[in-house]
């Protein structure tokens, strides 16, 4: 008697133990569902938040934004996004050189076809709002982001590295705009066509294939350029915080 219940208590331990393999694999799994930057926005969730949450993103949100925050904010942005398209392009030529995968390429371009509808949307805008873009001087936090965007223009940096930083400075716009026509924002009626313009699904459709390009190719990517690569995602959104801090008004 004793015998087979030693027997019975040994199988209930294998079992315990076969049961707890199985859950840690599939939590593994999980992790690996996750993806490296969907990782990373976890592991940084409150510079992250701040990014997207910003207090002017949510004055827009509920209906209380100061008007000539938002008429700074166009006329810097006009300005960031003329720096934003070399550095587009340059994300471009390394993806030409660096990959064989040719649906990063076509990636890519898309994002580029968009901004150049955005380039006319901005002075579309900027007209309606009576400012006058010619007149805009970029402010400290506009040439610092800009700067940063040149200095990633280099060949001394990696495409992964770039597409990171290309993928957060898309997202970031992305996640904050879309936050603005959720159900339930109080979005001014006349700063909707500008929430949409980054907050719509396609816009955010393809903002999801840009980041599966990149979780791929940091998947193979080296520890080093791995660290560069989250280097960098971390400094696009500090200059994400300063560039939406820039646009409140007496800044
Ligand atoms: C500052 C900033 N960051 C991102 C985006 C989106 N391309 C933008 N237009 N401006």
């Amino acid at each position: 008697m004793l015998h087979e219940r030693e027997e019975e208590e040994e199988e209930e331990e294998m079992d315990k133990q076969q049961q707890q393999q199985q859950e840690s694999r599939s939590s593994s799994n999980k992790k690996v569902d996750l993806g490296v930057i969907a990782t990373w926005v976890k592991k940084h969730a409150s510079l992250y938040e701040a990014a997207t949450r910003h207090p002017f993103i949510e004055s827009i949100r509920n209906g209380t934004v100061d008007l000539s925050s938002f008429r700074r904010w166009l006329g810097q942005d006009n300005i960031f996004v003329r720096a934003f398209v070399p550095f587009a392009a340059s994300v471009l030529v390394k993806a030409c050189n660096e990959t064989d995968d040719s649906s990063d390429m076509e990636v890519i371009l898309g994002g580029m076809a968009a901004l150049n509808d955005e380039l006319a949307w901005f002075k579309k805008e900027a007209s309606k709002w009576g400012v006058t873009l010619s007149a805009i001087v970029p402010l400290a936090a506009n040439v610092g982001y800009c700067s940063f965007l040149k200095s990633l223009m280099s060949s001394e940096v990696e495409y992964t590295v770039a597409l990171t930083a290309f993928w957060a400075i898309e997202a970031v716009y992305q996640d904050s705009f879309a936050y603005c026509l959720e159900e339930g924002a109080e979005t001014l009626e006349e700063l909707k066509e500008t929430c949409y313009r980054w907050g719509n699904d396609d816009f955010g459709e393809w903002c999801c294939t840009l980041e599966e390009r990149a979780n791929r190719r940091l998947q193979m990517a080296s520890e080093d350029v791995r660290k560069k690569a989250e280097a960098v995602l971390l400094r696009v959104l500090e200059l994400e915080v300063e560039f939406w801090d820039m646009s409140r008004v007496g800044i």
